[in-house]
């Protein structure tokens, strides 16, 4: 007998793996389930969108579904895209015969692209299938289409539609604030003993491809271990909101990307790689980074100009003592590729940044405290070996590329801080920054033990460097003669 929850999605396949069984297998294994899939659909799809769609015959879906449930007892079926009327008419049937103990319906309709994922003849053939399920996930577009009203628009509208649509079905209902406005996004349970709602930050994140399949098959596996569905939207929401905000840093596809399933088992995965070690092990100082008042504010264009007057004053005395450091590295460099990489990056470092420095600084200041304490440890690192070297200025690539990515997404040519996320957001930038982490792994690869622990210490004391710089010019009390 195995305590390991059987959970079974009936859902599309999506290739880009952020959505779909794809995301629903992933979701179900980090919840400690063991996943299963049958296809009602397949998707030729990105994370730029659905470009179509094959329903393979209706035999063949029943013939999938009645060959596993005949052999495996399954303890939760989540249902996804469900494409068609007929596709649901098959579903309903085998859901009758086989009778599986929890039943968690997402009533897929259209994917976060705005491509339809569901012929518009089958709304009726959805409605009739809730009575089916055990707990309904709907967003707030499609909660309307389930009750046949105008989308609402605020928060208390959609609980009432909620209301309504678990009166009609008897299903629970899992209400998702994702479509809404506000700085907080809601979720909810609303059942027979009324409303339960779990807030959350809402994150300015692109990493949003996939979270109602990631939700509801996370729902399906949590209640399948034995939790109510508040216990386990209370543990859901809160993953949810860290694998989207770790689906950041991903790098797949150019359009909405997909959340980071795994995230909460990165530091315990067997890598190869030193720089991933290190980007795990730092997880920590970089959410630290993420929440500090001076990166929110900068995003969102509240922060004090003078407060962002004072940081670049420091960060371009910074960046002079950082080029020394990068040609330093450029001379120790191993093989011709590696010296020009370090050197084009001492030259940015002076030229493009400073100039950045130019345009909004006037005066030069005194080192504050924690620019002088990392241009120290900068400095100290540049007399130890080539792999201290390049572990030392690493974080100074990587946290600015991945902060710059996600401070991007909130950019537009009117932002107070229009060129700063510019040139953190760039291409080119986050190029750098693969080349930069691809050497790192070299250096470590031919390293010795000790030489590995000199790369540990030298990058975990410039990723809490980091965090103290950024913090420095919300704590600093601005002096009439720093301001420039
Ligand atoms: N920007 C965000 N910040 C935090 N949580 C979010 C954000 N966007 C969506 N969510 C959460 O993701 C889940 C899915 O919500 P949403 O209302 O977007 O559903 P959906 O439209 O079905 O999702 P999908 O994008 O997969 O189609 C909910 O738990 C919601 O609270
Ligand atoms: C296959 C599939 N199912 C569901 C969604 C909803 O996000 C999607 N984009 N693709």
């Amino acid at each position: 007998m195995s305590r390991i929850p059987r959970v079974l999605s009936i859902a599309g396949s999506d290739p880009s793996g952020g959505a779909g069984i794809q995301a629903d297998l992933k979701a179900i294994a980090a919840h400690g389930g063991f996943g299963m899939a049958v296809v009602t659909a397949l998707t030729a799809q990105s994370t730029r969108g659905v470009v179509d769609v094959h329903v393979p015959p209706l035999p063949f879906l029943d013939a999938q579904l009645r060959t596993l449930s005949d052999d495996v007892a399954i303890d939760a079926v989540k249902l996804g895209m469900l494409a068609s009327a007929p596709v649901v008419a098959v579903v309903e049937r085998w859901l009758a015969d086989v009778r599986p103990p929890l039943v968690v319906l997402d009533p897929v309709m259209v994917a976060t692209s705005g491509d339809r994922l569901l012929a518009s003849d089958a709304e009726d053939a959805i409605r009739r299938l809730c009575t089916a399920a055990d707990l309904v996930t709907p967003n707030v577009p499609e909660l309307a289409v389930l009750v046949g009203e105008p989308v609402a628009a605020t928060w208390d509208a959609a609980l009432a539609q909620a209301r309504t649509l678990h009166q009609r079905t008897g299903a629970a209902v899992l209400l998702k604030g994702g479509h809404l406005d506000g700085a907080t996004c809601l979720d909810a349970i609303v059942d027979a003993d009324g409303v339960h709602v779990v807030a959350g930050s809402r994150l300015a994140a692109t990493s949003t491809h996939g979270t109602g399949c990631t939700l509801s098959s996370t729902m399906a596996t949590l209640a399948a271990g034995g939790a109510t569905w508040r216990a386990a939207l209370d543990v859901a929401k809160p993953w949810l909101a860290a694998a989207i905000a770790a689906g950041e840093s991903l790098d797949v596809g150019a359009g909405a990307g997909p959340v980071d399933h795994l995230h909460a088992l990165r530091g315990a995965m067997p890598t190869t790689s030193w720089a991933s070690d290190a980007w795990a092990r730092t997880a920590g100082v970089r959410a630290d980074v993420d929440a500090c008042a001076f990166v929110r504010s900068l995003g969102d264009g509240s922060l004090e100009p003078e407060r962002f007057r004072w940081y670049l004053a420091q960060d371009a005395i910074y960046l002079g003592e950082y080029a020394r450091v990068l040609a330093r590295a450029s001379a120790l460099a191993p093989t011709g590729d590696e010296q020009a990489f370090w050197a084009r990056s001492a030259a940015s470092a002076i030229e493009e940044e400073a100039s950045l420095h130019r345009s909004h600084v006037t005066e030069v200041p005194d080192r504050a405290p924690d620019t002088r304490a990392y241009v120290d440890h900068l400095q100290a690192a540049a007399h130890g070996a080539y792999a201290e070297v390049v572990a030392a200025v690493l974080p100074c690539f990587w946290l600015y590329a991945d902060v710059g990515a996600r401070l991007a997404a909130l950019d537009d040519a009117a932002h107070p801080f229009h060129d700063w996320l510019v040139a953190y957001g760039d291409a080119g930038f986050a190029e750098a920054t693969r080349q930069a982490i691809a050497i790192a792994d070299a250096a470590a690869c031919a390293a010795g033990p000790t030489l590995r622990g000199r790369m540990d210490a030298a990058f975990d004391r410039s990723m809490a460097l980091e965090l103290a710089f950024f913090e420095a010019p919300v704590r600093v009390r601005l002096e009439a003669a720093m301001l420039g």
